[in-house]
């Protein structure tokens, strides 16, 4: 078994450095790859996702993915921006199914931004579609408006699209992970004004049709939005598309008390996966040892979940995460009065003790 370890930009190489010592603490046999991605492979090779990068990242059995991105190469053109690595990994290899399970663990309840009673016992799984969506879609650019009342005006413009194999696909995704749950999918979409969204809902409406035995609803992302935050735990499997999954997402990390706390496995219909925290590069804290490594180690728990066969590995590493939140310890993003702050690195040393 071949991991391919792509640390990335800002807080991604502190993060990755965490769950590779977690990784390193189990006794299992697989070997570990690690090359530049991102920013950093712009500043060493001139692009952000090298043919090399691509080349370990499509021969690994699994990939860890810590983050990309900067505020300094914002200017560049796109192609050679960092985020460009990402998407171009997730579509490269065709990783279109998203897992990012949103749960609040007990002892975080109190770090939400929310009420306790609303987030005590959240588990709710987002499934984003990931190589769709106006997120990919062509034609994109700048020019000329070509009507309207700023005829000739410049302007910018993307295209929102999907087809139906790619709905199907990530559909029965949905809905076989809310079988192995409590069997309620609800799909988010915006089909009262976006053609695309339509057809999303009317494709899902099909393919539930194979699923009698689930239940679906159909909700509009503005509202999927508002009853996040009003009554999260009415959701199960909550469906989506890439643009409304990645916003929702981050939405919903704030009910399990922090982005930081909030992992990721993207996977292709090999159940070949990246494996990535949720959020991004942070650069207002990269370098000051204090992000919250814990969305990149459960992350590596999914890794071996969901590439690698290794279930028992994965329920020991979650098991650690928990007992360390027990002995009260805490980054500052999940800190609260009577908890004891600790940096990414003691963090990581304290889920690799409890792990033992
Ligand atoms: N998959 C990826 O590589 C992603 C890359 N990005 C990139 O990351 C850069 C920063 O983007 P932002 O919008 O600021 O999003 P971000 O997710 O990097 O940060 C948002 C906020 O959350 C905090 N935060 C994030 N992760 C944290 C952690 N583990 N521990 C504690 N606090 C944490 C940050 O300090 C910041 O205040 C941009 O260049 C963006 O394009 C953003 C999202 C995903
Ligand atoms: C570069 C972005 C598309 C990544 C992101 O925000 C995400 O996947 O959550
Ligand atoms: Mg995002």
């Amino acid at each position: 078994m071949k991991i391919a370890v792509l640390p990335g930009d800002g807080i991604g190489t502190e993060i990755v450095a965490e769950a590779v010592k977690v990784l390193k603490t189990l006794d299992l046999k697989f070997e570990m790859e690690s090359a530049l991605v991102g920013g950093a492979a712009y500043d060493a090779h001139g692009h952000p996702l090298p043919e090399s990068t691509l080349k370990l990242a499509k021969e690994a059995d699994a990939i860890l993915f810590g983050a990309v991105g900067d505020w300094k190469y914002d200017k560049l053109d796109r192609p050679l921006r960092p985020e460009q690595a990402i998407l171009g990994l997730r579509k490269n290899l065709g990783l279109f199914a998203n897992f990012r399970p949103a749960i609040c663990y007990e002892q975080l309840v109190g770090a939400s931004s929310l009420k306790p009673e609303l987030v005590a016992g959240l588990d709710i799984l987002i499934i984003r579609e990931l190589t769709g969506d106006i997120y990919f879609g062509q034609p994109r650019g700048r020019r000329e408006a070509p009507d309207g009342e700023f005829k000739g005006a410049p302007e910018a413009f993307d295209t929102m699209r999907y087809t139906k194999p790619e709905i199907e696909r990530i559909a029965h995704v949905a809905f076989q992970a809310a079988r192995k749950r409590n069997k309620k999918v609800t799909s988010v979409d915006k089909a009262n004004v976006l053609e695309t969204f339509q057809f999303w809902k009317d494709t899902v409406i099909e393919v539930h049709a194979q699923y009698p035995d689930v239940a679906l609803e159909h909700m509009y992302v503005d509202n999927a939005a508002m009853q996040l935050v009003k009554n999260p735990k009415a959701f199960d499997v909550v469906f989506t598309g890439n643009m409304f999954g990645d916003i929702l997402s981050d939405e919903a990390s704030m009910l399990t008390g922090s982005i930081g706390m909030l992992p990721s496995a993207s996977l292709n219909s090999k159940n070949q996966g990246l494996y990535e925290p949720s959020h991004g590069s942070a650069p207002d804290i990269a370098g000051k040892g204090i992000a919250n490594p814990l969305a990149t180690i459960l992350s590596a728990a999914m890794m071996l979940r969901f590439s690698l066969n290794q279930e028992e590995a994965a329920q020991r590493i979650e098991a650690a995460v928990q007992k360390v939140l027990a002995q009260g310890l805490r980054t500052g993003d999940i800190w609260s009065e009577g908890t004891t702050k600790v940096g990414t690195a003691q963090m990581g040393d304290a889920v690799v003790k409890a792990l033992g």
